[in-house]
């Protein structure tokens, strides 16, 4: 096909007032353009894409957030003559690459803002005619095989047949900072990318449990993040880790084994908060799901979250394994996560599933929490 750009549509953002709708589109272009090279111009709720490389620009478009879907297009001056010259063209391409035969029902939608000489019907009736001119197939309006797409906006006329789909959501970047617990699991991938995919920047932290915890989960965190980056171009996601085997030793040595998993996770969020508030981040982020695993029980879940001032959002919450599983396949994060990482060998024989606060309490004084924290807090790196 003979496209000359790509029309990209964006939902949510159409709805916000003119000055933060404007403020959103011109986030969007910037991630666009930081994701493949192009020109890009804004008009009235649109926004057409050259792309320098025409197959590159319709893949990666597909990384974009606030992209609701769009179609690789071929424009032309709106007259008549100009449309029955590029129509024609268009369709004798659909038949070269058997995307339209004698057999193939076909219907023209025709859309049109601004002024002319012609209605909208009247001009897919033309267009109809002109289709029939290249191509002998018959027109089905109501359960079409094919369906040309003819916009006419002002002077500028689009032809398109496709439309793709694309990520949705809002544009990276423009709903603030926050800090995401990422391990090599299957599941922090995927509570990052859907943050992402609501507009929020991510600092991804990683807690290393080595020894507990072989050398090769850093690495696949690692992976983890490039692969989530590419959803990231105009904002990338910045990564942090932390030596975590000191604090899960003082936390075995000092408080009852059972307790390990559920100080390790309030470990978590109390350094995550740390970090939040000096890279100005406004909440931390887990993959928990209620009752997925024995130590994410509701009780566990509120319980490990005692002392952490900052809201911890955790947007997997109510989905299953399946649906995680499934989202992280799309996104390619899957074949990195179901790496076999080792394990963790922190983990007693029996964690605590009903963590009480009280208990909690008493096991963070007992291994002095605080001065832990501060402890692995001091040794944070990072890896970007
Ligand atoms: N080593 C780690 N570094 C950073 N965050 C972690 C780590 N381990 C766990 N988390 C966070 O705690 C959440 C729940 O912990 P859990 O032990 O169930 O994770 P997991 O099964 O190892 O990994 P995931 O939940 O990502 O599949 C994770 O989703 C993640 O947000």
């Amino acid at each position: 096909m003979n496209y000359d750009l790509i029309i990209a549509r964006y939902g949510e953002i159409g709805l916000k007032s003119p000055k933060i709708r404007s403020r959103f589109e011109r986030k969007l272009v910037k991630n666009i353009k930081a994701t493949f090279e192009c020109d890009v111009e804004r008009n009235q709720g649109r926004i057409y894409i050259c792309p320098d490389d025409f197959e590159d620009g319709v893949e990666k478009l597909n990384r974009v957030f606030g992209v609701v879907s769009y179609s690789p297009a071929t424009s032309t001056h709106t007259s008549y003559e100009d449309i029955d010259k590029t129509l024609t063209e268009y369709v004798e391409d659909l038949v070269s690459e058997n995307l339209i035969d004698e057999n193939t029902k076909f219907a023209i939608k025709c859309r049109r803002v601004g002024k002319h000489d012609f209605t909208s019907q009247e001009m897919a009736a033309h267009c109809g005619g002109v289709v029939r001119d290249v191509v002998l197939a018959p027109v089905d309006l109501t359960n079409p095989d094919l369906t040309i797409f003819v916009e006419v906006r002002e002077e500028r006329t689009f032809i398109f047949h496709e439309k793709i789909k694309g990520p949705g959501g809002l544009p990276l970047g423009t709903q603030g900072k926050v800090v995401v617990l990422l391990s090599s699991g299957i599941d922090s991938p995927v509570a990052a990318y859907l943050m992402m995919k609501r507009g929020c920047e991510v600092v991804a932290l990683h807690c290393n449990n080595d020894p507990f915890a072989g050398p090769k989960v850093t690495e696949l965190f690692n992976q983890l993040v490039d692969q989530l980056n590419i959803y990231a171009k105009g904002t990338p996601i910045k990564k942090r880790v932390i030596d975590y085997g000191e604090y899960l030793q003082a936390a075995k040595d000092n408080a009852p084994e059972k307790m390990t998993c559920v100080l390790c996770k309030s470990g978590m969020y109390h350094i995550a908060e740390k970090l939040a508030q000096k890279l100005g981040a406004d909440a931390i982020v887990d993959g928990s799901s209620v009752g997925q695993v024995a130590s994410q029980t509701l009780s566990n879940i509120l319980a490990t979250r005692y002392g952490v001032e900052m809201p911890i959002l955790s947007p997997l919450i109510g989905l299953d394994k399946e649906e995680i599983t499934a989202i992280a396949k799309e996104i390619g994060t899957f074949e990195i996560s179901k790496i076999d990482d080792g394990g963790c060998s922190a983990v007693p024989k029996y964690p605590e599933t009903r963590a009480d606060l009280e208990r909690v309490k008493e096991a963070c004084e007992a291994m002095n929490q605080d001065v832990e924290i501060e402890k692995a807090f001091e040794n944070i790196r990072k890896l970007d």
